[in-house]
């Protein structure tokens, strides 16, 4: 099958989150059993677009509203991830350093879908399936489906894959010309809740919806910021498909990220060696358990109670721990950890802002990481954790509850109900006790490097999924 994944983040090339981590991975694993998927992305103004070599594929106009603008579509030339990349160019729009935060973000990735279509438009065949990412690409099965323009595509099949229900990029009515010409009719498959929303359009028009695991899933027909009347009518055409790992790109014995790298044979002297590494640069104790926290931080991962969760487990356990957060997001929660740095150093330490690199070497060192999330649709960093030898603390929510079994139920993770100050404090204090237990530790440590997270099943699912 020729598949077309449209997404506004794709790693290496770009990232932001977990979105960047599926789609520059899903397609390989496509690929891998026999299919032909391709990624279609903008081309921001970013390192990966300056180190690669492209060809110009396609030279043409675009049209929003009342602005014309030049398009130029640029294919990665050496298959330099596994599968065929194309870069969309319109300057002024898209060719920026980053990914969202403008302005004019509706502008700009409803360009990019128009840009997209009208190429896709021009081929003399057709490709079997278009598979969209989030919110950002979420107009493109009502533009297939309804605009005048694209009548030519409206059999292709549209997939929506939900990353994230809470983001919906919403925007006013008065922006409705930006859609080009299309049946007035079919408008009302446009909005939710008294605006253009593009997730909920792409809910309404797209030929089937999966979210990122088979939990969030069942959650998000009561809990989906607005959306769960419709996400409940629309379950009949819906699935949940958990996330796999790119095991190429998270493997700690090929990982050149790392100190030292080390394979579960080598993981007691491997994880030893990185978390020393990691507590001298962070000026923390290596013989003392080592707790993290990475991610963006918002309300959504359950940031805002971290500063609380850490003066409790740091007076309690009265230094007996290592805390280590990397991290960037909300203003008040970066100044509120950083501010802790004071109170705690030589057993606290930050680094607020994006780290790929670091990344690699916290789950490499640290212990535990703690995932309190409010909402998860899947949740990647656990998985990695577990892949580095890192036992995984995290609420009982979405993907964490479909990949995570508490010890206290035969499993190797340690879980609680809430997102509360309250319960991440006591399940703290239950990882505490167990690195006590040096004997469990290796043990866990081992098997949860052998647990199978790789894409292979997912990307099959997928596979059955568009055979529509
Ligand atoms: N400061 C920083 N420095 C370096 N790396 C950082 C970082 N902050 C985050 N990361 C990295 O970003 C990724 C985060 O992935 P997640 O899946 O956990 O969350 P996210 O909410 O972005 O994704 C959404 O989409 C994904 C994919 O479907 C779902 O798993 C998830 O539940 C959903 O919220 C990981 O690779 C992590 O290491």
């Amino acid at each position: 099958m020729e598949i077309i994944h449209l997404s506004a983040e794709c790693y290496p090339v770009a990232k932001v989150g977990g979105l960047g981590d599926v789609v520059g991975a899903l397609p390989k694993y496509q690929n891998k059993l026999g299919h032909f998927a391709k990624v279609v992305m903008p081309a921001y103004d970013t390192k990966f677009m300056r180190e690669n070599e492209f060809e110009v594929v396609y030279d043409g106009w675009g049209k929003l509203a009342d602005l014309n603008f030049p398009v130029r579509i640029f294919r990665e030339k050496t298959n330099v991830l596994g599968f065929d990349l194309f870069l969309v160019h319109i300057a002024g729009l898209l060719d920026r350093p980053k990914v969202y935060g403008y302005d004019d973000d509706v502008e700009r990735f409803l360009a990019f879908q128009i840009a997209v279509l009208d190429w896709i438009n021009q081929w003399e065949h057709q490709p079997d399936v278009i598979h969209c990412h989030d919110h950002h690409t979420g107009l493109t099965p009502f533009m297939t489906a309804n605009c005048f323009g694209y009548r030519r595509l409206n059999q292709i099949p549209t997939i929506l894959t939900i990353h994230n229900a809470q983001y919906q990029g919403q925007f006013g009515w008065d922006k409705l010309n930006y859609i080009p010409e299309f049946d007035p009719w079919k408008g009302g498959q446009l909005g939710w809740g008294g605006a253009i929303n593009p997730l909920a359009s792409a809910i309404k028009c797209a030929w089937r919806i999966t979210t990122v695991s088979p939990s969030y899933l069942d959650e998000i027909s009561h809990k989906a910021n607005g959306l769960e009347s419709l996400l409940a009518t629309e379950q009949y055409k819906s699935r949940g498909i958990l996330n796999g790992i790119d095991n190429e790109v998270w493997d700690p014995a090929q990982d050149e990220m790392l100190y030292k790298r080390f394979n579960g044979k080598t993981v007691e002297s491997g994880k030893k060696a990185n978390k020393a590494a990691l507590c001298a640069v962070f000026n923390l104790d290596p013989e003392k358990p080592l707790f993290t926290f990475i991610g963006r931080l918002v309300g959504e991962k359950g940031a805002d109670l971290l500063p609380e969760i850490f003066i409790n487990a740091l007076s309690y356990s009265q230094g007996g721990i290592n805390i280590l957060v990397l991290g960037s997001g909300e203003k008040e929660v970066e100044d509120r950890l950083e501010g802790l740095k004071q109170y705690f150093g030589g057993n606290y330490n930050t680094y607020i802002g994006y780290n790929e690199q670091l990344s690699h070497q916290i789950y490499a060192g640290a212990d535990f990481l703690l995932m309190p999330s409010r909402v998860e649709p899947c949740g990647l960093n656990q998985m990695y954790a577990m892949r580095y030898g890192t036992i995984p603390i995290v609420r009982r929510i979405g993907g964490l509850k479909d990949t995570v079994t508490d010890i206290g139920d035969g499993g190797f993770g340690i879980c609680h109900d809430q997102t509360s100050v309250g319960d991440v404090g006591h399940a703290i204090g239950r990882a505490y006790g167990l690195f006590q237990d040096t004997k469990k530790m290796k043990e866990i440590k081992k098997l949860i490097m052998t647990l199978d997270h790789s894409w292979d099943r997912a990307a099959q699912q997928y596979i059955d999924l568009y055979q529509i």
